[in-house]
């Protein structure tokens, strides 16, 4: 029997990312909890170059990067598909899910966590990037179609954790005025079955995101 091992935290959307793959994919696995704040020395030597979860051990060869582990997920596993097959709707999902990783979330994050000026221009920037993401879905259900994939799941920050960040901080950026498609796809996606039993509770959440108020607050 082939041995799955998947090191993540349970908070993290990109530890997440690679168990709605397993998921979606019926893979049975091990999970290990990380505290990142004191790294397992197994951990830094399966992933010495990020240091990061989440790392997939399969078979003792272990896999980091979430986008990467989802293809891998994706070749090595039998069941539905997380990126199409098509070469070029593939290489479009790829261009996507990198979209997502380098000009949604950082910015999205930012404005949840800056003030003043860098946050309006973290708020700026990711109104931006998100309006492609709105244009993208174009009258679908999901990025991939009718069915979730490789995007879908890239783009769980922005369809839960952001959502809840959102409310916490007193933010409003992704609206449904602005935003219909998206919001739309959130709640789609959020209510999936495997996804929604997948996702981390969003008081658990919320109440990460509140400490992160405190910390800032706290006189230095
Ligand atoms: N690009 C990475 C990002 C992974 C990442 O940022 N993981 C965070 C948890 S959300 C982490 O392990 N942080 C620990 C650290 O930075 O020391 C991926 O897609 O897997």
């Amino acid at each position: 029997m082939a041995e799955v091992k998947m090191f993540g935290a349970w908070g993290s959307p990109f530890s997440k990312r690679v168990e709605m793959g397993l998921k979606l994919k019926g893979v049975e696995y091990e999970y290990i909890e990380e505290d990142l704040n004191n790294k397992s020395s197994l951990l830094l030597n399966y992933n010495p170059v990020h240091k990061k979860v989440p790392v997939l051990v399969h078979n003792g060869k272990p896999i980091a990067e979430s986008l990467i582990i989802l293809e891998y997920i994706d070749e090595a596993w039998e069941g539905p598909d997380i990126l199409p097959k098509d070469p070029y709707e593939r290489a479009n999902a790829r261009f996507w899910a990198k979209f997502i990783d380098e000009k949604c979330m950082p910015p999205m994050w930012k404005a949840c966590w800056s003030i003043g000026e860098e946050r309006a221009k973290a708020k700026e920037e990711a109104s931006e990037a998100l309006k492609f993401l709105e244009n993208e879905i174009n009258g679908q259900k999901f990025f991939g179609g009718d069915t979730i994939g490789l995007v879908d799941i890239a783009a769980n920050f922005i369809g839960y954790w952001f959502r809840i960040a959102e409310e916490i901080v007193g933010l409003e950026l992704m609206t449904q005025d602005k935003y219909p498609n998206l919001c739309k796809w959130a709640e789609e996606y959020c209510k999936c079955s495997f996804v929604k039993e997948n996702l981390p509770p969003k008081d658990k959440l919320a109440d990460i995101f509140k400490g992160i108020i405190q910390a800032q607050s706290a006189p230095k």
